[in-house]
């Protein structure tokens, strides 16, 4: 018995295209992001990678891609489950923030620790910032982060993951998680077993549907799976790596 499972990060986004920090911030899509997302569901639709349940965040963000690439596949239907455990990692006080402003200001070491490293989170951003999200009705109950690293990341995902999704897995349901580059890394890092320094070179295209294999032990039969459109998704992770560098 194998499983399928699908990672989609959202299309472009309004602060992807001003290159700012985005997180938890919720932003919406741009038009070539809403577009972009109607490719990758045409990409399921013509491969055949049909979901039978969405995993989103609770970003409009991922929601929306969510939605517009299975309305694009003719699965608008099909059931739908939203975490905020899905959401992308906050990125404390330089949500907001552009990202070459940060790098000319802070330098590349910094700006590529605070980006990429594993372990050290951004500087935490103050409760009352008007982009902090302690404050906001959605997450009553949750513990709203003031800044993440990547491995915070994980562990909000890993338990998520375990109790949610590997049991709708297990019922041999292709299961779509339609999220953010982060906690997509996130779960890519887990999926695959990467080192730290192995999953700050991981970058994660938008909406391009990237497609695992899992055994029986939900662990990849083919490593790093399977992108859609492998040219498009290379050129697209180069385009996130660079950001900043302009
Ligand atoms: O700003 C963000 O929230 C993320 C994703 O857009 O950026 P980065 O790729 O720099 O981690």
């Amino acid at each position: 018995m194998t499983y399928k499972l699908v990672l989609l990060r959202h299309g472009q986004s309004a602060w992807n295209n001003t290159n700012q920090f985005t997180g938890w911030v919720d932003v919406p899509l741009t038009e070539q992001g809403e577009q972009e997302a109607r490719k990758g569901g045409k990409l399921l639709k013509d491969k055949g990678v049909l979901p039978d349940i969405v995993f989103t965040s609770l970003l409009r963000r991922a929601i929306n891609t969510a939605n517009i690439a299975l309305d694009e596949a003719d699965r608008l239907w099909i059931p739908v489950k939203r975490d905020w455990r899905l959401n992308e990692r906050h990125y404390g006080a330089l949500q907001g923030k552009n990202k070459t402003e940060i790098r000319e200001k802070y330098g590349d070491e910094k700006f590529m620790l605070w980006r990429r490293s594993y372990a050290t989170p951004p500087p935490e951003i103050d409760p009352d910032d008007e982009y902090s999200q302690s404050h906001d009705p959605r997450y009553a109950g949750a513990p709203v982060p003031r800044a993440e690293a990547l491995a915070n990341v994980v562990k909000r995902v890993t338990p998520y993951w375990e109790s949610d999704i590997v049991p709708e897995l297990k019922t041999g349901k292709t299961v779509l998680i339609a999220a953010h580059g982060n906690s997509l890394r996130a779960i890519v890092k887990m999926l695959d077993n990467l080192t730290e320094d192995e999953i700050a070179k991981v970058n994660i295209p938008t909406a391009i549907p990237l497609v695992y294999e899992l055994d029986e032990n939900f662990k990849p039969i083919k490593p790093r799976g399977e992108y859609l459109d492998p040219e498009a998704a290379a050129a697209g992770a180069a385009a996130v790596a660079a950001q900043g560098q302009k």
